[in-house]
């Protein structure tokens, strides 16, 4: 996988290098970049997709998003689709309309997985899946698919863009971590051995997902009756809403310094010294905990690899800090910044 993250990548850099004036300085926007960056990869690695049915699903989620969370959030709230009729309206049909390419790209894996051998022997891994008696229908297996696609690449995406915002304030750390790089890849290109050196990286991107969790609530609903003090109960069957942000961002459980960009402090704690241990939870906890976490760091590291490698960032005069919520942590202004090449 690394190789093709590599190459999906390169191919996003040179249209940053293109960019660039004479005196190979430019501003962009990199959000969009990023997360379409992401998109490919996340399509690539879990589907084989690329073609033009898995781009148009990944456009309709973008939109479905939109949809469902600007400019206020009803999604999950007790009867907010009739409040919304409208909205509702679109989402629903946008949701058929996933559902549809969704059915047709897992349609055509499975006639390829099936037929096109030629000569080798294939398993048919999707017809395994699908068969009957425990098998996923294909109704079920669309929504496991509608699952990583939206799971798995605007999270990823966020925390490299929120990334490079925080190394464009802080060159210091940009410095670091580019000695690093070079050091792991002596040089050379970024690979699956090298990716295992980057330590420092790692404490950024654990500070990063503190500052600003790309997945900022996890979901939970209680199964029974549960006591807070003495005094309140949550009853069972209510949803919760756990807010990762206020957590990470709470100075009894992290100290003084906790809206500080202070990497170091992972150091010596996968916790960064975090006072009760699930103060801090960019994937989660438990048994839900998140999948894509393995891949996702490793898509996080071989991207931040190569941008480093090729650029220096500074944020631009007309950045403007506004996060917001949109089921994932967003600059809901964009994300301009200078890159120069180096
Ligand atoms: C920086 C990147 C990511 C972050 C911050 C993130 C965060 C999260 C969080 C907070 C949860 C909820 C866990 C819980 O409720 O305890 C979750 C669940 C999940 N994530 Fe991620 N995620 C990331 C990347 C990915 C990727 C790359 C994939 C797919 C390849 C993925 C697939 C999933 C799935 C399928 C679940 C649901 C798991 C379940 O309910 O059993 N995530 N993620």
């Amino acid at each position: 996988m690394v190789s093709n993250m590599v190459e999906i990548t390169t191919t996003m850099l040179a249209e940053w290098t293109a960019r660039a004036s004479a005196t190979g300085t430019h501003e962009t926007d990199v959000e969009p970049y990023i997360v379409r960056n992401a998109a490919d990869i996340i399509a690539m690695a879990s589907f084989g997709v690329d073609d033009s049915k898995g781009k148009a699903a990944f456009d309709k989620f973008k939109a479905l998003q939109v949809a469902l969370f600007s400019p206020n959030r009803l999604a999950g709230v007790p009867f907010g689709e009739y409040v919304q009729a409208r909205r509702t309206a679109v989402c629903r049909r946008l949701g058929e309309e996933i559902d549809g390419l969704l059915l047709s790209v897992i349609e055509s894996r499975q006639r390829k997985s099936k037929g096109e051998g030629e000569g080798e022997e294939r398993i048919d891994l999707l017809g395994l899946l699908m068969r009957s008696g425990k098998g996923l229908t294909a109704r079920e297996l669309v929504d496991e698919c509608k699952t990583f696609f939206f799971a798995g690449h605007e999270t990823t995406a966020l925390a490299i863009t929120w990334t490079m915002f925080l190394l464009a304030l802080h060159p210091d750390w940009q410095r670091q971590l580019r000695e690093e790089v070079a050091e792991a890849t002596g040089g050379g290109d970024i690979d699956a051995v090298a990716v295992t050196k980057l330590t420092k990286m790692t404490w950024v991107m654990n500070e990063v997902l503190r500052l600003y969790p790309s997945a900022p609530n996890l979901l939970r609903q209680a199964r029974e009756d549960i006591w807070v003090g003495d005094k309140t109960v949550i009853p069972h069957g209510t949803n919760i809403w756990i807010d990762a942000v206020g957590m990470h961002h709470d100075r009894a459980l992290w100290g003084v310094d906790v809206d500080e960009f202070r990497p170091e402090r992972f150091k010596d704690s996968p916790y960064g010294g975090c006072t009760h241990r699930m103060g801090y939870v960019p994937f989660g906890y438990g048994g839900r905990v998140c999948v894509g976490k393995n891949l996702s760091v490793l898509e996080y590291k071989v991207v931040v690899s190569l941008i480093l490698k090729r650029f220096s960032l500074s944020l631009s005069p007309n950045y403007e800090h506004s996060p917001a919520v949109m089921l994932t942590m967003r600059p809901s202004r964009g994300m301009p910044l200078i890159l120069e090449t180096l």
